[in-house]
Formats: structure tokens, C-alpha cells, sequence
């Protein structure tokens, strides 16, 4: 009887056992997700291969009005994208694309810039509360602090400054010369319209590394913890932060699991959406450049040092020229000469005025005369080009607030543009974060993607800052300017 009893027990127990490993590899498996390849791959087209980023629209435009604000709150994403209507097409003649602008050679250091001396940060830097002691001015002319330089200067003209005001400089003599007329381009420029179709191609190394990656990742087969953990390592290498990241994984884990997604195709598609729902494509990314009331649009470029704000500048210029506006561009780096020289040549190809302080002149008061200037001559856009600071020094970014406020005293700042450049990755949210405390940035411009494996800080931005990047830099050449959608970056990035 007892043995029969012991028998009766170890069975059940090696059934238990036997039982117990069947459920665990069920677990297992179910845990592990297994795509089948399609049949057969298709080749993709060198033009796939090359980056992509082709979204057959043109830069929005839109009336200025009202303060610069930043972009609205965020709001949960949703869970499917809906396409954003096509933007208006912009007027555009038919024109050829033109050569790069000369521009004076200068090493391109962004991350060690030749930075102006710290103001003192105890009071508000007073007229030319100069950075650096400018050289005497040996040259004929104006030894005034602005100028307005156009190609065929005519009789100068007293302009004084119209707001009373402490904060607004007051110079004893401010020297404008020039007609409000502008002259035609002197060189064609490329059309706005389709501009990313032509650019395709210079995101080809981030497509390289994210892209391939990940998709190499998810169409491997097996997609188990290591493999989710590696999709995550990828995403965080391409500058995404670990918010988005964690997201982006959990919006893939739980479609994946929930759809019954078997094939590599649906698995892209996945992924894309993922990518496309965090870039926030609700965001108004119109620039409000078009004059309103018949006041000019005003626009402020900022940034750090070398992150491409004056070429960012006169790129946007050749937009709006080439929409048919007239526009006025300020040179208020008066720390560097060189950029202010840079400017005027980009001002001089599309035939637009521009207005200059000579070197250590008080940028706030050069750019109240660009902006006046551009509201007495009644131009559609007064574009400011700022100098490079630091978003570490406090001084310089004292600065830049009293630019912004001493230009709100003559018409309100319609965009605050902050210039990044990807390739600087993590560094380039900090300074989002200290611009946009300081002058309440609308947008970004994220310049040299062309030269970056990265560029998913656009993702982090745009998520912990609510401020939608507007426009990206895809290269050197003066046309090489386009607006931004979020899914004809993603598609680059994934190389679609
Ligand atoms: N590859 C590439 N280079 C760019 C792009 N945008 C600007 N650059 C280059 O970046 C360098 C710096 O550009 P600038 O426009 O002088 O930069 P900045 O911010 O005005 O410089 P500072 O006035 O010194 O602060 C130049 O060599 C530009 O040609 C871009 O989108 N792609």
C-alpha cells in the first residue's frame, strides 16, 4: 500500500515538474516577439538610400501680431497623427538655384567661441556698455554707432530714436543713410516651394546610424528584453533623452503586442508613427513674417556663438525676397565685425537694406534703428541678426533681453528664432532652456543636420519645451534652408 502511495506521488510530482516547464516556455515565448520577413526585400532606390527628407511643401507664412509668445502648451499626443493640412504654396517666380554667397573665411568653432568679455551683471549694460574697447575709426564717413548700408546710399537722414526711455540708448547723432527703396536681387534664388524635395539626400548619415539601426534592430526577429534594451540605446544615442525614448519604446511594445504585428513593414510603419506622434505635428510652425496693420513683421535671430544665425538670416531673407517681400535686415552683432560684413553681403545679393552698429556699439540701440527703420520705410520683415552668446555667461543674456525690450518700445517682436546646431547634441537643450527663460523663444532653426548622425534633439526641444523647430539648415549653400515636418524628418531618419 505504501508504495504504491509513493508511486502514485513522485508521478504526480514529475507531472507537476513537466506541467510547470510547458507554462514557462509558453511565457517565454509569448514574451518574444517574432516577425516573419517579407518574401521577398525590396531594393530601395538610391534616392531611398540617400536620407529622404521630402516633403513637397513651402515655408508657411503668416501675419506678425501681438507679442512673441511661445508655442501653446503641449498637449497629450495622440495616438494617431492626423496629416497637417498642406501650407499655403508662397508666391513664387521661376528661378534657378544660385550660387553659395562669398563669405568672409572664418574657423568654425562653435563649441569655443570667440566670445565678448562678460558685461557686469549687477546693472543693465548702459550705451555702449562695450564688451570690447572698439578700435579708433580711421575711416571716412559716419563716426556714428548705426548705419543703414544699402547698395546705392543716398543723403543721410537724422532718425532719433521716438520712445524716451532709460532703456533705450540714446546716441547724439544716429546716422541713417540710404533711400527706403530696395534694389532688385542680384542674383536669382532658388524657390521656397518644394525646397525639401531638392534637399534629400543630406541627412543620409543620420539615416545611416538611427534609421538602419533600428530597423535593423526590430526586423532582426526575436524581439526580446536585450533587444528592446538595444532599441532604447539606439534611440538615446540619437540625442532623443530618455523621456522620449521611454515613449517611444512603450508606444512600440504595446502596438506590437496588441496589433498581432508579424511582418518588418508593420513594424516600420509602428515605429514612424511613434516618431512623428512625439515630434508634436500638431505645433503651428508658420513664421510670422508678413507684415500686419502695416507694421513689418519683426523677427530676432539668437543664439550661441557659430551655431549659423547670421547665415540662418540671410537664407531667410532669400525666402521672403524670393516670396516677393520686402525686408530689412539689422546687424546687431556689433561684437564682431565680420558677421555684420556677412550680413550686408546677403543683404546686397537679395537687394534689401540693412542697418549696422559699427563694432561695440549697443546692440539694443542698433537694433531699435533697424526696426524703426524698417516701420518708416514700410518694409513686410525687419530680421535682427544677434550675436553669439553664451548661454552660460548672465551678463550676455542680460543683454539680449534689453534687445528684445528696447525693440518691443517701437513694435512688438513677432518671432524669436533660436538658432541650434545639431550636431552639438545634449548642450543644445540647455541652451533652449536659458533663451527661452530669457526672450521667450517662438521657434527653433535647427542648423547643420546635413552634418550630423544625430539630431534627435529636435524630439527633446520641442517635447520639454513646448517651442516647435520651424526651420532646418541642411548645408552651407544659400538655398539651403527648409521648413520643418516632423514627417519628412522622421522618414529621413528612418531612411524611407
Ligand atoms: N553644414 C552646414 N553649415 C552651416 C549651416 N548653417 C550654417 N552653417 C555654417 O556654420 C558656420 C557659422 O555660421 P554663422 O552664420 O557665421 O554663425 P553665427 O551663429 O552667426 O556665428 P556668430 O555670429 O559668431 O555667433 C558657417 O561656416 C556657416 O556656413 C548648415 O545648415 N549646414
Amino acid at each position: 500500500m505504501n508504495t504504491t502511495w509513493i508511486i502514485v506521488a513522485v508521478v504526480a510530482v514529475l507531472l507537476l515538474a513537466v506541467l510547470a516547464l510547458v507554462v514557462g516556455l509558453q511565457l517565454r515565448k509569448k514574451r518574444q516577439i517574432s516577425l516573419s520577413k517579407p518574401e521577398e526585400r525590396k531594393e530601395l532606390t538610391r534616392e531611398e538610400r540617400s536620407g529622404n527628407y521630402q516633403a513637397g511643401t513651402g515655408f508657411s507664412f503668416t501675419e506678425a501680431g501681438g507679442s512673441a509668445t511661445a508655442a501653446p502648451p503641449r498637449e497629450p499626443l495622440p495616438r494617431e497623427t492626423p496629416r497637417p493640412a498642406a501650407p499655403p504654396t508662397p508666391r513664387m517666380p521661376g528661378v534657378e538655384p544660385s550660387a553659395e554667397p562669398t563669405r568672409p573665411a572664418r574657423p568654425q568653432t562653435p563649441a569655443t567661441p570667440e566670445e565678448p568679455v562678460e558685461t557686469p551683471t549687477t546693472a543693465e549694460p548702459q550705451a555702449p556698455a562695450a564688451p570690447i574697447v572698439p578700435e579708433p575709426d580711421t575711416r571716412p564717413g559716419p563716426t556714428d554707432d548705426t548705419v543703414v548700408v544699402e547698395p546705392a546710399p543716398v543723403e543721410p537722414v537724422v532718425v532719433p530714436p521716438e520712445v524716451p526711455d532709460e532703456e533705450v540708448p540714446v546716441p547724439t547723432t544716429e546716422l541713417i543713410t540710404g533711400t527706403p527703396a530696395t534694389v532688385a536681387p542680384v542674383e536669382r534664388i532658388d524657390p521656397s516651394e518644394g525646397r525639401l524635395d531638392r534637399l534629400r539626400g543630406r541627412l543620409a548619415r543620420s539615416q545611416g546610424t538611427v534609421g538602419q539601426g533600428l530597423l535593423g534592430l526590430l526586423g532582426a526577429g526575436d524581439l526580446d528584453e536585450d533587444a528592446w534594451e538595444e532599441i532604447e540605446d539606439t534611440l538615446i544615442m540619437a540625442d532623443l533623452g530618455t523621456t522620449v525614448t521611454q515613449r517611444v519604446v512603450d508606444r512600440l511594445r504595446e502596438d506590437i503586442a496588441t496589433r498581432q504585428i508579424r511582418t518588418e513593414a508593420e513594424v516600420r510603419d509602428l515605429l514612424r508613427q511613434a516618431l512623428v506622434d512625439n515630434l508634436h505635428p500638431e505645433y503651428d510652425r508658420s513664421l510670422r513674417a508678413l507684415p500686419n496693420d502695416g507694421k513689418p513683421a519683426v523677427i530676432l535671430v539668437v543664439g550661441v556663438n557659430g551655431t549659423g544665425k547670421t547665415t540662418t538670416t540671410g537664407k531667410l531673407a532669400r525666402v521672403l525676397v524670393a516670396d516677393g517681400r520686402r525686408i530689412l535686415l539689422g546687424a546687431a552683432d556689433t561684437f564682431r565685425a565680420a558677421a555684420a560684413d556677412q550680413l550686408q553681403t546677403w543683404a546686397e545679393r537679395v537687394g534689401a537694406e540693412v542697418v549696422r552698429g559699427k563694432e561695440g556699439a549697443d546692440p539694443a540701440s542698433v537694433a531699435f534703428d533697424a526696426v524703426a527703420r524698417g516701420v518708416e520705410t514700410g518694409v513686410d520683415a525687419v530680421l535682427v541678426d544677434t550675436a553669439g552668446r553664451l548661454h552660460t555667461k548672465t551678463g550676455l543674456m542680460d543683454e539680449l533681453g534689453k534687445v528684445k525690450r528696447v525693440v518691443e518700445k517701437k513694435t512688438p517682436v513677432d518671432e524669436v528664432l533660436l538658432v541650434i546646431d545639431a550636431t552639438t547634441g545634449q548642450n543644445g537643450l540647455m541652451q533652449a532652456r536659458v533663451f527661452k527663460e530669457v526672450v521667450d523663444i517662438t521657434g527653433v532653426v535647427l542648423t547643420k543636420l546635413d552634418g550630423t548622425a544625430k539630431g534627435g534633439i529636435v524630439f527633446q526641444v520641442q517635447h520639454e519645451l513646448g517651442v516647435p523647430v520651424k526651420l532646418v539648415g541642411l548645408g552651407e549653400g544659400a538655398d539651403d534652408l527648409a521648413p520643418f515636418t516632423p514627417e519628412a524628418f522622421v522618414d529621413a531618419l528612418l531612411g524611407t
